[in-house]
């Protein structure tokens, strides 16, 4: 009887899981599914390894869609999977704080813990915390390991992780954490598997979903990143603004009569492609539109996205590779083309019958860059770490 691990992903606009056999040294995965909560029932699929339909259901109320999706999920896998033994569930935890290097089993201390970072990442951490709690109520005997976003960057010193504000703050853990650590930390290994000649040169991945962050690499560890002590900084995201001049919260507060609750809202629900184009936060429609509005946030996105590569380049004094992942990365050719074309002075060179089939490796002879698409994995990267604590 071979032992399965359970993988949950709670990303801002998705829930994603995965069953993974790990007898072998590698996880094999033996089904995975999406709960999507876009559509007015909200949908749970379950495919197979090789994308074959096995399970769907949709007759959950959207408020409750994520309490009934692990009871339904575990279900699921009972039925389907249970002369395995179901050995430990894992759950990609955005806001590991500064303690957390490495995937930890959850207690109910560390629960708590990690319930007290929510200020700091308030789309988020509810979402991957909330199935924790469900679960330990539901099945208290499965064992629960977090693997963190923030871990990969565990290693970030000053002057990349410090802000200049007083040090003091700095103490009370008011630092650059950065996130996506599991996306960049499977990227990373793929390069090394894709490319070994590679892996420790200077190289930049871009995670482009409906999060997005970029992430500058040195022999292979994080040694920059552009979010920071919340999922908040950086690159123009779904729903987020990213990099903004602090003095317009303070104007906000002070001359638009708004709250701190409503800020937060305007920043992290509002604002991004969403808030410029005020028609979507889904690249697809913005690309897909000719409204002059949403061609401006897809502008913004792509020139805040090049000026920040530059920015990650000089972190670490030029650049040698430069790889897009995530949603919008593996997918959006216009995205991959326009971001490379602005980094042209830098001698990013991308090939276009390349970049049209989203081959692996994009970049044009004569580019100085190498440059790839790598399909990121958050979840396969969970059951490693699982597979390994246990
Ligand atoms: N074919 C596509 N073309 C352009 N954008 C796409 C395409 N497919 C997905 N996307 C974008 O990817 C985003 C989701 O990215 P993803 O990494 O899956 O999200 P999450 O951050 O929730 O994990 C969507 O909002 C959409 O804008
Ligand atoms: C940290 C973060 O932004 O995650 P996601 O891309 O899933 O929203
Ligand atoms: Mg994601």
């Amino acid at each position: 009887m071979s032992d399965t691990v359970l993988v949950l992903n709670a990303g801002s606009s998705s829930i994603k899981f995965g069953l993974f056999d790990v007898a072998a040294a590698e996880p094999a995965l033996l089904c995975k599914g999406l709960l999507d909560e876009h559509e007015a029932k909200p949908r749970l699929v379950v495919k197979g390894p090789t994308g074959e339909d096995l399970f769907e259901t949709s007759n959950q109320a959207p408020a409750a869609a994520g309490d009934h999706l692990f009871a339904d999920v575990l279900a699921f896998i009972e039925d389907r999977f249970g002369g395995r033994s179901l050995r430990a569930v894992g759950h990609r935890i955005v806001h590991g704080g500064p303690d957390y290097s490495g995937p930890e089993v959850l207690t109910d201390d560390i629960i708590a813990k990690l319930e007290a970072l929510t200020p700091l990442a308030p789309l988020h951490q509810p979402r991957c915390l909330a199935p924790v709690r469900n679960l330990a109520a539901i099945r208290p005997e499965l064992t629960q390991i977090a693997c963190f976003d923030t871990a990969f960057h565990h290693g970030l010193a000053p002057p990349a992780s410090r802000f200049a504000i007083p040090r003091r703050f700095a103490a009370r853990g008011v630092r650059r954490y950065g996130f996506h650590g599991l996306s960049f930390e499977y990227v990373a290994g793929r390069l090394a598997e894709i490319a070994p000649e590679l892996a420790a040169k200077r190289t930049i991945i871009a995670h482009l979903g409906n999060g997005a962050s970029l992430c500058a690499l040195r022999d292979g560890r994080s040694i920059d990143t552009t979010m920071g002590l919340t999922p908040l900084d950086g690159l123009v995201m779904g729903t987020r603004c990213g990099a903004i001049d602090p003095g317009v919260l303070l104007y906000l507060q002070q001359h638009e009569n708004m709250s701190i609750e409503d800020v937060q809202h305007l920043l992290y629900h509002e604002s991004g492609l969403f808030g410029v184009s005020g028609l979507s936060a889904d690249m697809r429609t913005l690309l897909a539109s000719c409204e002059a509005a949403a061609r401006e946030a897809v502008d913004l996105f792509t020139f805040r996205a090049a000026q920040q590569v530059a920015m990650m380049a000089a972190t670490l004094g030029g650049l040698d590779c430069l790889i897009f992942t995530g949603g919008i990365g593996e997918h959006a050719k216009e995205i991959r083309g326009a971001i490379g074309e602005r980094l042209g002075w830098m001698g990013v060179r991308i090939d276009a019958a390349a970049n049209d089939a989203a081959r692996e490796r994009i970049n044009g002879s004569g580019s100085m860059v190498e440059v790839f698409v790598i399909p990121t994995n958050e979840e396969i990267m969970i059951a490693r770490h699982c597979a390994a604590l246990i």
